[in-house]
């Protein structure tokens, strides 16, 4: 027979799951103190604990913690109230199973979490991640942090709590907010990805909230706004942090209340959305910096997702390439030597930078040859040493510039010298490599200096946010 124990405060809350778990036929055990759970742990053997996020005189987490320790198989659900959901999302983080909210919504579904969790545990979970994962062409790979990623990124999937994704450019912000997406209740509404930092401050609101007909010059006719669109359905938000002032506080507003009006209309519309919000740049950093609300952060940093940039997670480089040589549906391999160089190589671009990697020696490949040897390989990544000589969009200190101009200027004094066979186009690549790797030193040391702001640093260096984006070679 199944154990179950009960730690709650509440005598109502004890009896009331006491009373309908024995139903079900469950051995039940009731705590109703952090020093009643401390006297009942070295005998206890549960298999499925239920533990209020506060206690009088202990908090749920340290509960969660001793009892992981002691009793490593036992299932944990976190029982919490409305103002506590952070905490609840901390214990999923800490390795509790789920959380569930008091007062309980629905007992049928309360039900049948217990008994889902009872009967089908860990394996299950991993399983659905991985068909889910394989269905949006997404690569898992062996990164601890990923699969902890994946895994909390599903846990909450099912709850309508807003995520923050923070992670570099081209790291997968987008690809996880689709992965929450389709593993939630939503799956069945739309998913719909905006980006802030590439619409103009009036564009934006209109594609958010819609607008009517005649409510600016050339608004033809009415439009419907994503929040419209995407309702019962998630709403993606990338590049939050370059969202304008006035931009940010009707976001709030909206998020806050679930309510907004059309550009030009009275009338108070309904939404009910979930909200991913994405950033390269870090939030608390840009609060600090008063480019971006705190109230705003708040409301949506309810649940922060950190994606590890792929330098971090260099093992998985080997299965990202098979993975993409199975999209070009190619026989092509990579030779160790080449491996060997995408190893050592640090990529700012991510996983971004890798499909393209990936796509440009394919492309130059086919019809060539078998394998692809480092000759297929871009100069940056063929040149590049361990030591930091080529520009990364994080480290854009003048030396790091200086290194990589003389070891450029030592390369095109090499082919210079005719004392190769000189292929012009491969000297070609070699100026175009120069332009891409100082547009985007200068385009980071401006970024550091603006706090990570994006649009403050496009004005800095009089250029254009998209055409910012394209210097640090984010899109294709
Ligand atoms: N785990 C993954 N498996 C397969 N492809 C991936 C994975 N993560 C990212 N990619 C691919 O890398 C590219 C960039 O991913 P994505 O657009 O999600 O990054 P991002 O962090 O949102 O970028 P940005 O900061 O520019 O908005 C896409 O082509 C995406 O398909």
């Amino acid at each position: 027979m199944k154990e179950i124990v009960i730690i709650d405060d509440e005598p109502e809350i004890r009896h009331f799951l006491s009373y309908l778990l024995s139903q079900k036929g469950y051995r039940v055990t009731l705590c109703e103190s952090g020093q009643d759970f401390e006297r009942l742990l070295p005998e206890l053997d549960a298999d499925l604990a239920l533990i209020d996020v506060k206690l009088p005189d202990a908090s749920g987490l340290d509960i969660l913690k001793q009892l992981k320790q002691a009793v490593p198989h036992c299932i944990a659900i976190i029982m919490t109230g409305y103002s506590t959901v952070k905490t609840a999302v901390e214990a999923i983080k800490l390795g509790a199973n789920d959380y569930i909210e008091k007062p309980f919504d629905s007992i049928d579904e309360l039900e049948a979490l217990l008994d889902h969790l009872l009967n089908h545990h860990h394996a299950p979970y991993a399983h659905e991640i991985s068909l889910l994962a394989d269905e949006l062409g997404i690569m898992v790979g062996e990164c601890e942090d990923m699969h902890h990623l994946l895994t909390l990124a599903h846990k909450i999937a099912k709850k309508s709590l807003n995520v923050l994704i923070e992670g570099e450019t081209g790291s997968g912000k987008d690809v996880l907010a689709r992965f929450i997406h389709h593993a939630s209740h939503r799956s069945n509404y739309p998913f719909i990805a905006i980006n802030c930092g590439a619409l103009s401050v009036s564009l934006l609101e209109s594609e958010l909230f819609g607008h009517e007909k005649g409510a600016f010059t050339g608004a033809f006719k009415e439009r419907k706004g994503v929040f419209e669109i995407a309702d019962r359905g998630t709403l993606f938000l990338d590049e939050i942090a370059e969202a304008s002032p006035a931009t940010q506080v009707k976001l709030l507003r909206t998020i806050e209340t679930g309510e907004y009006r059309r550009i030009g209309d009275e009338a108070l519309r309904r939404t009910n959305t979930r909200i991913i919000a994405a950033s390269h740049a870090d939030l608390a950093a840009a609060v600090k910096a008063n480019t971006f609300r705190e109230d705003l952060l708040y409301r949506l940093d309810v649940v922060k997702l950190t994606i590890p940039p792929l330098r971090e997670r260099k093992q998985d480089i080997p299965l990202f390439l098979k993975h993409f040589l199975k999209q070009h549906n190619t026989s092509l391999s990579f030779s160790d030597e080449a491996i060997e160089q995408l190893m050592k190589y640090p990529w700012p671009g991510n996983i971004r930078e890798l499909a393209n990697v990936v796509k440009r020696a394919v492309t130059l490949a086919e019809d060539e040859t078998a394998m692809i040897t480092p000759h297929y390989l871009p100069e940056k990544i063929r040149l590049h040493s361990p030591e930091p000589s080529v520009i990364s969009t994080d480290k854009c200190e003048g030396s790091v510039l200086e290194s990589y101009l003389e070891e450029w200027t030592e390369e095109m004094l090499r082919l210079w010298d005719h004392d190769c066979e000189v292929n012009l186009e491969d000297v070609l690549l070699h100026v175009k490599a120069l332009e891409v790797e100082v547009g985007k030193a200068f385009v980071s040391k401006t970024i550091n200096e603006t706090m990570g702001n994006r649009k403050a640093a496009a004005d800095k260096l009089k250029i254009s946010t998209r055409q910012l984006r394209y210097l640090l070679s984010e899109k294709n």
